[in-house]
């Protein structure tokens, strides 16, 4: 695979889908691309391939969010202010919907994925390649979604790719310009979702480490709930800093050995997303680590989420993993230890320099 990334390439970037490669010039035709899932990352993604000028079915659970799609072009619990294009129709037809389409999109919550892929696979013809958005793990199998969508979806592995990056909803959907990687074990499957996964707003990248493209979304999640939690207790930026490099760290050693390549873990899935979402108050995983440090028990944070809050629901399978491969995560171990109301949030921070060693691994 090396010789496969020129040196100029950013580390991780493979350069199909690049500037100024012959590749980065070349559309694919219109196609009907259908997106389940209509929060606000599959509502966002549907409007991103529909400004790329494709035709896109976003499949959603409630006919009035459906009505206020195709009669407003609006999905205002979710993306308020936002104008969606014409090429997006909304609908609670599954079938219908992914009649026809050459790639489908899952974007619902991790703990929901079984059940949406149970009810999608069926449905789904040989050619159909489909795309996981999502970044969480089944909390009860600590399974991946790439793996759900091929044990469960019964899709084959070269048919399926993820996506991942910093990729708030509400700054894609305002058109502010950013960076996604689209991972697949087969190259031309990764290539082929990520020039129909960009525009003028969202620029695609491609790697072949899916394993690394999807830890690296569910674990910046988990570091992004301990930087909430001292944010709320009203530490300032030195710890916050502090718990982002060893959070980087840690689930660095984490996702090497579940067979990550760690330069996945220093590109857009890992460091890049890691910076979003650990420095955004639009963060639902942040929103909710503030909480916690603010006093607020994990009930009472899940009570005040309207929207997936994916690291409150992946830290225990995480943790699980974790001691399954013989890794230490101090910082998660000490989120689910606030979780559970066995810490004090403001003692998180003080002993985020020691996971039982003199010398922090990566030092
Ligand atoms: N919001 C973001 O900025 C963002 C960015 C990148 C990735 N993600 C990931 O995308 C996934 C979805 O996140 P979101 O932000 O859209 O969540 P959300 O809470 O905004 O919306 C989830 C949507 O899924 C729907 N849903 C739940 N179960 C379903 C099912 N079985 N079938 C069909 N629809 C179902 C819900 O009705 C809801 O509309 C998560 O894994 C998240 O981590 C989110
Ligand atoms: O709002 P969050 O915390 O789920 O993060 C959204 C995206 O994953 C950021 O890349």
């Amino acid at each position: 695979m090396s010789e496969w990334y020129p040196s100029t390439t950013p580390i991780n970037l493979v350069a199909p889908v690049e500037g100024g490669t012959a590749c980065d010039d070349a559309s694919p035709p219109r196609q009907r691309l259908t997106v389940v899932g209509g929060g606000s990352w599959g509502t966002t993604f549907a409007k991103v391939l529909a400004d790329a000028g494709h035709d896109v079915a976003l499949v959603v659970r409630r006919p009035e969010v459906a009505a206020e799609i195709n009669e407003t072009h609006r999905n205002t619990a979710y993306l308020p202010g936002i104008n969606l294009p014409l090429g997006l129709r909304a609908t609670c037809e599954l079938r219908q919907a992914v009649d026809g389409a050459s790639t489908v999109f899952l974007s619902v919550p991790a703990q929901s994925a079984r059940d949406a892929l149970s009810e999608l696979g069926p449905l789904l013809g040989d050619e159909v390649t489909v795309v996981s958005l999502m970044k969480g793990v089944e909390r009860a199998t600590g399974a991946r979604m790439s793996e759900l969508v091929h044990e469960v979806g019964r899709v084959e592995r070269a048919r399926i790719a993820v996506a991942s990056g910093p990729n708030i909803s509400l700054e894609i959907a305002r058109e502010q310009p950013t960076a996604i990687v689209v991972a697949s074990t087969a190259q031309p499957t990764a290539v082929r979702v990520a020039r129909l996964a960009r525009n003028r707003y969202l620029r695609s990248f491609v790697n072949l480490d899916v394993v690394g493209t999807e830890f690296g979304g569910v674990l910046k999640n988990l570091i992004a709930i301990a930087v909430g939690i001292v944010d709320g207790v009203g530490y300032g930026e030195n710890t916050k800093a502090s718990v982002m490099t060893r959070g980087l760290s840690e689930i660095t050693d984490f996702a090497v050995a579940m067979g990550a390549r760690a330069d996945t873990m220093t590109g857009l899935a890992g460091l890049g997303d890691l910076i979003a979402t650990c420095q955004s108050t639009l963060s639902r995983n942040f929103t909710a680590g503030r909480l916690l440090g603010q006093g607020f028990n994990f009930s009472e944070v899940v009570a005040r989420m309207e929207q997936t809050a994916e690291g409150l629901r992946s830290v225990g399978a995480i943790l699980t993993l974790a001691e399954q491969h013989g890794v230490q995560m101090p910082i998660s171990q000490q989120i689910q230890a606030v979780l559970h109301g066995q810490m004090d949030p403001a003692e998180l921070a003080p002993h985020l320099a020691t996971d039982g060693t003199e010398q922090p691994a990566g030092e």
